[in-house]
């Protein structure tokens, strides 16, 4: 049995379906990430299963049984938002103990308990500050230890490093994935940053308009985006239709009328080296028309015959012997071609 089992949700705003019949099993100890744009409906969904919005169809099993028409209080389910909320005039330990005390926990265990959760996220020293006398991202710990001290079966997150410095969110993402792996609390996180997703995920899903349109683990989804939408906003993918893939020479007889391929999966070669690599490969000769270094990667646009492509390179300093203007050979190994659906969001 599912931790969690979200069966056939369905939720409307006016003429509007936000969430579209949708399923979703999420595993004990597993990190589910819910991927997608602005608007998809990933924080309504968050906010049906923690009962904070209703929802017109479906059901939220937690452990077998139907939450749905729960409280809030009562679900077991916890939450982290983008912004803190954290009470100003309460210290770290106040703040993390606050649902302890509301829920009537003995003093003494409270203490363990807070003790627990702090020294779980590493602010020992923190303990009768304020939050104003916090970092941002000291902040987001001590909102993450107050949700976690009543030991809910499930933690929701909506974006709660969005409102962080590059910096300070790249460190917390460790961090909290860490403490989530630590204490095996299954976790549905929400973001609309595909890197934080493919970076910290079990398992990601990636949602559009209501509906998650692809589920997999990080790798299957950026290796293996199954539609244009996917594979747009997953990566920086060339989608080229079967016409355009004509351009290159090469046997082109694939199934499919519309492609995804990769940056970093095709490469350049001045016109006169001789490739030795044995992959089979479509090649052409295009031009190269932007070279722009993105640190240790280069990221090149060429022109084949009208059509521009991205290719990325290690950035060799100085060793590619590529530059714009230049005519080039362009290799695509043949298995690269992930075919699309058709039609498909
Ligand atoms: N209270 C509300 N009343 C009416 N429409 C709403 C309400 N809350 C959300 N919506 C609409 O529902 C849709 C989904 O919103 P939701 O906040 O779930 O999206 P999201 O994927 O989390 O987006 P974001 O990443 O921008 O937070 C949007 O079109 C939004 O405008």
């Amino acid at each position: 049995m599912s931790r969690l089992s979200i069966q056939n949700v369905t939720k409307y705003f006016g003429a509007d379906t936000v969430l579209d019949h949708l399923n979703l099993d999420v595993e004990k100890g597993e990190f589910v990430t819910l991927l997608g744009p602005s608007g998809c409906g990933k924080s309504t969904l968050l906010r049906c299963i923690a009962g904070l919005a209703v929802m017109e169809e479906g059901a939220i099993m937690l452990e077998g049984r139907d939450i749905s028409a729960d409280l809030p209080k009562d679900r077991g389910v916890g939450m982290v938002f983008q912004s803190y909320e954290l009470f100003p005039n309460m210290t770290v330990y106040d703040n993390i103990a606050f649902g302890l005390k509301m829920h009537k926990m003995p003093k003494d265990a409270i203490r363990k308990r807070v003790d627990e959760m702090i020294q779980v996220i590493d602010l020992p020293n923190k303990m009768n500050a304020y939050p104003h006398e916090l970092s941002g991202g000291q902040q987001q710990r001590v909102a993450l230890a107050r949700s976690m001290a009543n030991q809910p079966k499930v933690m929701l997150m909506d974006e709660p490093l969005s409102a962080l410095d590059a910096k300070i969110r790249r460190n917390l993402r460790v961090e909290l994935r860490n403490i989530q792996k630590k204490l095996g609390m299954t976790t549905i996180f929400v973001t609309h940053d595909q890197e934080e997703a493919l970076t910290m995920s079990d398992r990601v899903c990636v949602m559009y308009k209501g509906k998650i349109v692809q589920m997999g683990t990080p790798e299957e989804i950026y290796t293996n985006p199954k539609t244009e939408f996917v594979a747009r906003f997953i990566g920086n993918y060339n989608i080229l239709s079967i016409e355009e893939l004509r351009l290159w020479n090469g046997d082109i007889r694939l199934a499919g009328k519309q492609f995804a391929v990769r940056p970093e999966s095709m490469r350049l070669y001045p016109l006169l080296e001789t490739i030795e690599d044995l992959i089979p490969c479509f090649e052409a000769e295009c031009m190269i028309t932007e070279a722009t270094v993105l640190g240790n990667i280069m990221r090149y646009v060429v022109d084949l015959k009208g059509l521009k492509l991205t290719v990325d390179a290690l950035n060799i300093s100085g060793k590619s012997g590529l530059g714009i203007g230049m005519t080039v050979k362009l290799r695509l190994p043949i298995e690269e071609c992930k075919v699309l659906a058709d039609g498909g969001v």
